[in-house]
Formats: C-alpha cells, structure tokens, sequence
C-alpha cells in the first residue's frame, strides 16, 4: 500500500464528489479512497475523472504520482455502520487521513414525503460515520452541507451569518448533522477539524427538479458560498465566495451530465428515495476551464487542513 495519505469521499461517484476527487488527485499528493451506493450515480464516472487525471500527469511521473490517479472505490451503505467499519478496517488505526463527507439522499420534495428515510439516510449516516471515524482515528472531516439550511434567505448573495431556519426535512437533516459535529468539535476541541460548507446550486428555470426548488432565479447572476470553518471552538477561516453563473456546480453539471440508464429505485416503493435521473458524471478536458474556481476551493480547503495538522 502506497504511503500517500489517504482521504474518503463520500458520494465520489456524484456530482460533487466527482469534482472534489478529480481536485484531489491534481495535487498529486492524496490517494483516494470512494464510497459510494451507487444511489445516484454511476461507478464508471470514477473511471473518467482517473483516466483525465492520469493523461495530465507529466511524462515523468513518479510512481507515487501515478498512484494519485487510481482511485479505491467501496460499495457501502452508510446506514449499516457495520459496512462503514469494515472500509476503515481495511486501512486500520489512522489509516484514513480524512474524510469528505458528501453522500446523502437531497430532494427537497421527497424529503417531505418521507421524512423519516431522509433522517436515517443523512443524519443517522452521518451519526455512524463520525463514531467508526472516531473509533479508527480520523479526525478530519470537510462536509457537505447546503444552502437550505437558511430556508428563504432575507436577503441574496446569503450572509454566512444568516439565521438557519430550514424549511424542509432534507434541510433540516443539513441542519442536524452540522449541529452534530459542531457539538463534537465542541466537545473535543483540539483534536476534531472540520470545514463545512454550504452549497448553493444555481440551475436554469427550465431545469428545475424538487431537488433544486430553493435555487435563484435567472436575476441572480452571482452565487454566494458561504463556508466557516472551525477548529474545536474556535472558527479559524471565514470566507464568502461568489462563483458567477458560469462557474457554478450545477451549470458545469447541465453541459457535463448525460442520462444514463433507468432509476435505481422503483417509484412505487415509497419508502426508499428516488434517484435522480442516475447521471453520469464525467468530465472532460473541455470542462476543465468551467471547474477552475471550484477547484481551487477545495485545494485551498486542502491545504488549509495541511497547515493545521
Ligand atoms: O445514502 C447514500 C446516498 C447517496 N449516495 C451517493 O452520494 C452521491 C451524491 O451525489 P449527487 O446525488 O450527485 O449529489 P450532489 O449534487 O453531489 O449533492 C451533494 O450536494 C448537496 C448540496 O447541493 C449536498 O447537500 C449533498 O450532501 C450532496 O449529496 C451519489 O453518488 C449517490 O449515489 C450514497 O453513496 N449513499
């Protein structure tokens, strides 16, 4: 095994996670590790975003560096803890140097619906998660959160220090594991590191799904990432970043993405999410440009937990 420091992402095969694994991997100094259901995405997106790393490598590319581009991908239910247990054993007592939380069930709608799947999914996941990290460990973790935990916004770009007042169950459960880890971080104050942030996705009008319903209007032409960071209780970073309308996850998304294959879970069963069209995530050379500011968030997310090992 290579001695690379090792990072899960959770949710590598989506959208999201596609794009923090494909940043990782061009700093050449991470190896990662995927875990992912499969919920709503596919595996052969890991495929590409290795095999557009291992084209950018230079002719003469360590051995470690080529070893950046391979990625380890786990199938695993984050709701058995015993499944997440047995990815960290793999790796043993501080195999794992980090972790990017980002894998959960995100439909504002269906959160509605079925409240109680989306608590387990998102929250008891994450519950489970931070016990086997803290039981191999790790201690550094970057989370997905999201915009909805603000409901409707006062005011837009969303200050970071805006009331959170989540509206839905899927913000809620957002709202809940950030309380949750801001409650460990509090607890053990020197050794938990964690960054959070909250994405917001901006999607044309026409392109509208439950899953996006709190996303600007055309008229807003800038999107507002708020971010803090905190080390125990102690909030070392805080930045606001406005991406422009080109720049944003979910507009890269609409020229990147292409339907593939029918919905993982039968619409009849109603105690199990939809999936989202299951997309295929890939990127491509031309899409690189697009990413840059995303990119050089998480890089700059990377390094930050560098300097404060
Ligand atoms: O229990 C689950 C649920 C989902 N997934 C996977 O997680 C990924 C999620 O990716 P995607 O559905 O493309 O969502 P993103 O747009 O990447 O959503 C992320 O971005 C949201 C903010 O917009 C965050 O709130 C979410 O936590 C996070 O999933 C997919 O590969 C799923 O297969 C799992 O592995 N396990």
């Amino acid at each position: 095994m290579s001695n690379l420091p090792k990072i899960l992402v959770t949710g590598g095969s989506g959208y999201i996670g596609s794009h923090v694994i494909y940043t990782l991997q061009q700093t050449r100094r991470y190896k990662v590790i995927s875990l992912d259901n499969g919920h709503n995405s596919h595996s052969n997106a890991l495929d590409r975003v290795s095999a557009l790393s291992r084209s950018e490598l230079p002719e003469n590319a360590s051995e470690q560096e080529i070893e950046t581009t391979v990625i380890e991908n786990h199938s695993c239910d984050l709701t058995r803890r015993d499944e997440i247990r047995a990815v960290f054993e793999k790796y043993g007592k501080g195999g794992i140097w980090g972790v990017v939380h980002i894998a959960a069930y995100k439909a504002v709608g269906e959160s509605v619906e079925i409240p109680l799947t989306y608590y387990e999914n998102n929250v008891a996941a994450t519950l489970y998660l931070l016990q086997v990290m803290n039981e191999f460990d790790c201690t550094r973790i970057v989370y997905s959160s999201s915009a909805t935990v603000y409901g409707i916004p006062p005011t837009i770009p969303i200050p970071e220090s805006t009331r959170l007042k989540a509206d839905s169950p899927y913000g809620k459960t957002k709202v809940a594991c950030e309380t949750m880890i801001d409650d460990l971080c509090h607890c053990a104050p020197l050794s938990i590191q964690l960054y959070s942030r909250r994405f917001r996705r901006a999607v044309p009008q026409t392109n509208k799904s439950a899953s996006h319903s709190q996303t600007p209007t055309s008229k807003h032409k800038g999107v507002r990432i708020d971010e803090w960071a905190s080390k125990g209780k102690t909030t070392v970073n805080q930045r606001n970043t406005t991406f422009n309308s080109n720049t944003t996850p979910s507009s890269a998304a609409a020229n990147r993405l292409t339907a593939a294959g029918p919905a993982a879970v039968s619409p009849n069963n109603t105690s199990r999410p939809r999936a989202q069209s299951r997309q295929n995530h890939s990127i491509t050379r031309s899409e690189r440009g697009e990413q840059q500011q995303l990119d050089d968030e998480f890089r700059l997310q990377a390094y930050l937990l560098e300097q404060r090992t």
